[in-house]
């Protein structure tokens, strides 16, 4: 089971890799391995996760500390990963940095959301009308890493989600590995579009 999932994992973080969404080590990933008790395999902290290595991930339980004896730390964004996990039925959890993530977060950063409509992608939400809503909420970059998961798990009510924080980065889960990368480039390709569209606007 654990290896079968280190290497679902694996597989989307070279796929994430390919498009280039690890920036200057950014980003952490993360599938959950046991229910009772809880636990899922995460991304070491700090490391190029473009790189594949047999440390690239590491097993953490329901507190986000590792679940067996290792040298590496888990991702520092991790208890991000243990409130959804914690909170919903969610199999795998996303979050990377891109330029169009950081600008539409800070666009409407102020506003605490943002609201695409009018876009066929957003079927890929399960959002099948034809004037379908998707908002993804924006929260503040809180250094303080307990604080901002605080923040976070309000928004997390779902087994599915997105979370923009602002001018960090983007968080994405869903019910398996399959289901977290497609929205993820659902909420990519509308961040991407959306910016492109607000330069020719201008
Ligand atoms: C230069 S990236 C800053 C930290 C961050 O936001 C991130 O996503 C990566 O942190 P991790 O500890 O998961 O490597
Ligand atoms: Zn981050």
């Amino acid at each position: 089971m654990r290896q079968q999932k280190w290497n679902e994992l694996a597989e989307v973080k070279r796929e994430l890799a390919e498009r280039d969404w690890f920036m200057a080590t950014s980003g952490n990933l993360s599938i959950k391995v046991s229910d009772e008790p809880l636990t899922f395999l995460v991304t070491a902290s700090g490391k190029d996760k473009r790189k594949e290595t047999a440390e690239d991930f590491l097993l953490v339980g329901a507190d986000g500390k590792p679940a067996e004896a290792t040298h590496l730390k888990p991702s520092a964004e991790t208890l991000l990963h243990v409130e959804i996990y914690n909170k919903t039925n969610a199999g795998c959890v996303l979050h990377v940095h891109t330029v169009d993530n950081n600008v539409i977060s800070e666009w409407y950063g102020d506003k605490g959301e943002v609201v695409f409509t009018n876009q066929e992608i957003i079927k890929a939400f399960g959002l099948w009308e034809e004037d379908a809503v998707f908002r993804i909420p924006i929260i503040p970059n809180v250094a303080h890493i307990p604080t901002l998961a605080r923040m976070f798990a309000e928004h997390v009510n779902d087994d599915a989600g997105a979370v923009l924080i602002r001018n960090h980065g983007i968080t994405v889960w869903g019910k398996d590995a399959f289901e977290a990368k497609k929205f993820l480039e659902a909420c990519e390709f509308l961040c991407s579009y959306h910016v492109k569209l607000l330069l020719f606007k201008r």
